[in-house]
């Protein structure tokens, strides 16, 4: 399944079908004969046979691996592993590789491309393929030297002065994903026009068979490249803040462990207390259902073990680390907070600690306003951008970049990405300084909201299995347009894919509401579901946060139920 949002499709007559299913049937034999991959190939054949014998299912399976070749969405190519273009293989990977390649070729040098890889089933096989595809069109590869976080590749880009890289990684996605980040030299990952012109160049790619694919001819680097990442890394916080913090770290089966644990012990902390059950890299995610620290349950290990050992704090990463959770004590108990809320938090401290003519802070439209109002009153530059990193990090003069999924790049110098292991550093310098004050995380967040008002953000998303459903909501959402939402005036609708609110078109609707709430829809670039996101900002009148908090709650809430009511399925 490709998610990066291509699918539109006509209804098709019965005879169409039946030239379809002979179409169908032919391009997915080529594409078998041409597959350098015994286990896809023979999956594949099971499929096709019984498609060929007329089994129904199988037909509409196949259907959906030959829907097209998978997209660059909000990260790069991502998709289910499995047999055929519109899934994640060899075939597809030595294609995307080719291509990558020979767009690299253009510029008339030897591309060199630093190749990195999570520890996902087949991670290593395509990053493999992809070092050989480099090598066998006369360009120079090196792979890292084993499964590694994600913004370790991002910053060997940079450190290495590759052309490109190429990190092999499904990050959050179940277990059955696999996907394809790639980056240019400037150490971000790709964007119009090079992903179309990526993609052309895919398109060209005739038959893998004709790809040379030499066994060897690439390096495997050492640890120089994470060892200089942990050198840098530490120069995130700052060398004379306290450093007294207990923390629980959670990896999520993911390849966090280690260089977090080696980050904060260079930095002067002590090494996080890990959840034995998740800390070591493992393909089948067996203790959760969705990898992903935002998905309900997949911190409740980590919690739990925060339970008994009465931490400062909880850090969760997802599996390629480049995402950062952070869980909370409070009242009623551990409470994780809202990508918006680290993100003011680590945005206000960022401000606190000094900032440099030119320098600017960015977050995605889908993230809270409320960074831009601290900016504001500080007067500092802020700028919105489209979702996903490929776009905050690309903003000139970056100081600081964040956006509600959990994403944050503390240090756009080092590492053109979000970093799931620099932003716990710095959440780490925020908790312990203000544990050494006698505060805590909560009390800061408390203090922000006093001074900027209280901004409440939610987002649910719409979980469909076949695509068009996603096209058929928008098409409502449009067609059907909301006057109001509970009971509160819509004073403004942008319509993003015609470029409303001035930035580059993306599928996506904006609304603004008399009172200033903002909603916004949009497919997923990286999985198959429609996100909503939601914000309602109230003034705190006097010292009165809690009852600023519940107003803001119940607005929230009213808006969620009528949002929840427009994209039903
Ligand atoms: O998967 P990760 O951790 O790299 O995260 C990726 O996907 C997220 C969700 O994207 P979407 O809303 O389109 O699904 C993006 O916000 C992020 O910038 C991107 O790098
Ligand atoms: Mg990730």
């Amino acid at each position: 399944m490709s998610y990066a949002g291509r699918h539109e499709s006509a209804p098709a007559s019965p005879a169409d079908e039946v030239a379809d299913s002979s179409e169908l049937l032919e391009a997915a034999q080529a594409w078998l004969e041409d597959d350098p991959d015994e286990a896809t190939r023979a999956e594949l054949r099971d499929v096709v046979d019984a498609a060929s014998a007329g089994d129904e299912a199988a037909l509409t399976d196949l259907g959906d691996r030959f829907a097209g070749m998978l997209e660059f969405g909000t990260a790069g190519l991502r998709g289910a592993l499995g047999a055929g273009p519109n899934r994640m293989n060899r075939a597809v990977v030595i294609r995307a590789a080719a291509g990558l390649t020979a767009y690299l070729k253009k510029d008339d040098r030897e591309p060199f491309v630093v190749v990195g890889f999570d520890a996902r089933t087949n991670s290593d096989v395509f990053a493999r393929d992809t070092a050989a595809v480099v090598v066998g069109a006369g360009g120079r590869a090196v792979v890292l030297p084993r499964p590694l976080p994600t913004p370790v590749l991002a910053y060997a880009i940079r450190h290495l002065g590759a052309d490109a890289g190429v990190m092999v990684t499904a990050s959050h996605n179940p277990p059955q994903d696999n996907g394809y980040k790639v980056y240019l030299g400037d150490g971000s990952q790709i964007v119009s026009p090079s992903d179309v012109g990526i993609a052309a160049e895919i398109a060209r790619v005739d038959r893998v068979a004709d790809v040379p694919l030499p066994d060897d001819g690439w390096d495997t680097l050492d640890d120089e490249v994470l060892e200089s990442y942990l050198g840098e890394v530490t120069g995130v916080v700052s060398p004379d803040s306290p450093r007294d913090l207990v923390v629980v770290h959670t990896a999520l089966h993911g390849v966090g462990s280690e260089t977090v644990a080696r980050a904060f012990e260079a930095a002067g902390y002590a090494a996080p207390l890990p959840v034995p059950s998740q800390a070591q890299p493992d393909p089948a995610f067996p203790t959760v259902s969705f990898p992903n620290p935002e998905e309900p349950g997949a911190m409740d290990a980590a919690l739990e073990l925060a339970e008994q050992t009465g931490p400062d704090i909880v850090i969760a990463n997802d599996p390629d680390a480049d995402r950062c959770a952070v869980a909370v004590p409070g009242p009623g108990g551990w409470r994780m907070l809202r990508g918006d809320e680290v993100g003011v938090l680590l945005g206000a401290h960022l401000l606190d600690r000094g900032v440099e003519e030119g320098d600017v802070f960015a977050n995605s439209i889908v993230s809270s306003r409320m960074l831009a109002t601290v900016c504001r009153a500080r007067g500092v530059a802020h700028e919105e951008t489209l979702t996903g990193f490929k776009w905050i990090s690309r903003v000139p003069g970056l100081r600081y970049g964040y956006e509600e999924a959990l994403g944050y790049c503390v240090d756009p110098q080092r590492v053109r990405d979000k970093d799931g292991v620099s932003a716990a550093l710095v959440v780490a310098e925020i908790a312990a300084t203000l544990k050494a004050e006698g505060r805590s995380v909560s009390d800061r967040l408390d203090e922000l909201a006093v001074e900027h008002g209280v901004h409440a953000t939610d987002a649910f998303s719409v979980r469909v299995q076949d695509l068009s459903l996603i096209d058929t909501i928008m098409a409502r959402l449009r067609s059907e347009p909301m006057s109001s939402v509970a009971g509160v005036e819509v004073s403004r609708v942008d319509d993003l894919a015609a470029g409303d609110g001035g930035l580059p078109p993306t599928e996506g609707l904006r609304w603004f509401l008399a009172d200033e709430s903002r909603i916004i829809a949009r497919p997923s670039g990286t999985e198959p579901k429609l996100k909503v996101y939601l914000e309602v900002i109230e003034p705190v009148e006097g010292d009165d946060l809690a009852g600023a908090r519940s107003r803001a709650a119940e607005r929230l809430a009213a808006i969620r139920a009528d949002l929840e009511a427009a994209t039903t399925v």
